[in-house]
């Protein structure tokens, strides 16, 4: 009787076993994936090169990269106060720089996965004749896989994500990382702004579509075999990737954030929502503002109207695709902006000052 027990619990053992062992090689095989996806997001971006004047000019989508840059101008004023210290989660090419010092912070770090962006974003800092007034840190690294902690010192007023947050939602380990990170650099009342695609238009459209792609001239969304039911059930809300291709700006792997979630998960590390606005929303809200209107002309976002020099229809249904959010992190906040009156002055940057995130 014993004996058979004991064979039996051995049997569970065993069984027990290859079913952690199973599961570990399935984690395992999912990070790698991860990983690699990660990569071709990177590289997608490393390999964009820096384009002169003219030719940003005459992008097809030149009203809508000014829309966007007017939409970040906006939020950081409305967010971002003089002295405040920011965190640029995947800065990119240091495309908002110049929004910082019009805001007049005293401390800014970027980071970004694409060594080839943060080359360009250092660059951007260095460039002499819009000499920035305050001191950059840059990093280069995956910032939804490893703990910022280890490589950047926090207590940020505010943390920033613009057009990025998306690529961390390609599993729940990464999207937990990134608001972990966020929540961890920031002081108690500082704020997390930022932009992303808006998963409810995604998916309304994908659902209004014949097949599983739609766009226009100007982008192209497309889903595989996979949600050909174009269900979403609860299980299985991270991960859900399509294709983006935005002319002149994406051709990359992305992935639905579902808002609702999103929010709640942000709860758990105790970032709660302040703000959450549809780009159409967002833009009706504040064109009505004499600043922020006056900023927009200065922009050009909306072109001086002779010629069809003006946001197209096209460029307008694209910038329906995304959508504004702001969070707040809890807690009181402490005498912070003192301390960053006493800042460090810009100082030329060298290849060798970016620096690599630890793992
Ligand atoms: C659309 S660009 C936006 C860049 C910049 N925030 C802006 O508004 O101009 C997206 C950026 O996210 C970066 N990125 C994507 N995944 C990342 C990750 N895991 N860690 C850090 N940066 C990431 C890309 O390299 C790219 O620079």
């Amino acid at each position: 009787m014993n004996a058979k027990r004991g064979k039996e619990r051995e049997d569970f053992g065993r069984i027990l076993f290859a079913v952690l062992i199973t599961c570990k090689i399935f984690l395992l095989a999912d990070a790698v994936e991860s990983r690699k996806k990660a990569k071709q997001v990177a590289d997608f971006y490393s390999g964009r090169s820096n384009q002169s004047r003219e030719e940003r000019e005459s992008s097809p989508i030149i009203h809508l990269k000014k829309l966007n840059n007017w939409i970040k101008s906006v939020l950081i004023h409305l967010y971002v106060h003089k002295g405040d210290s920011v965190l640029d989660l995947a800065c990119g090419k240091g495309g908002d720089l110049i929004k910082y010092d019009k805001a007049n912070i005293g401390r800014y770090v970027g980071v970004d996965i694409a060594a080839g962006s943060i080359d360009d974003a250092m660059k951007r800092y260095n460039n002499r004749r819009q000499r920035l007034s305050f001191a950059a840190e840059l990093f280069c690294g995956d910032c939804y896989e490893v703990d910022l902690e280890r490589s950047i010192q926090g207590g940020f007023d505010v943390c920033s994500c613009q057009f990025a947050l998306h690529y961390s939602w390609s599993t729940i380990e990464r999207a937990e990382r990134a608001l972990d990170n966020v929540s961890r650099m920031l002081n108690p009342g500082g704020f997390f702004i930022g932009t992303m695609p808006d998963s409810n238009v995604i998916v309304q459209k994908l659902r209004a579509a014949q097949d599983l792609e739609f766009g226009n001239s100007v982008y192209n969304i497309s889903f595989g075999e996979e949600h050909r039911t174009k269900r979403f059930p609860q299980a299985t809300r991270f991960g859900i990737q399509y294709h983006f291709k935005l002319e002149d700006a994406v051709d990359c792997p992305e992935w639905l954030v579902f808002f609702p979630y999103f929010q709640s998960l942000a709860a758990n590390y105790g970032l709660d929502l302040v703000l959450k606005l549809n780009f159409h929303d967002f833009v009706h809200k504040h064109i009505k503002d004499d600043h922020f209107i006056d900023l927009m002309r200065k922009l050009g976002a909306l072109g001086d109207g002779s010629n069809g020099d003006t946001l197209s229809p096209d460029e307008w249904e694209a910038a329906y695709l995304y959508l504004v959010f702001v969070f707040k992190k809890r807690g009181e906040p402490g005498p912070r902006r003192q301390q960053n009156d006493r800042r460090r002055q810009w100082s030329m940057m060298k290849a060798e000052d970016i620096k690599k995130l630890v793992t």
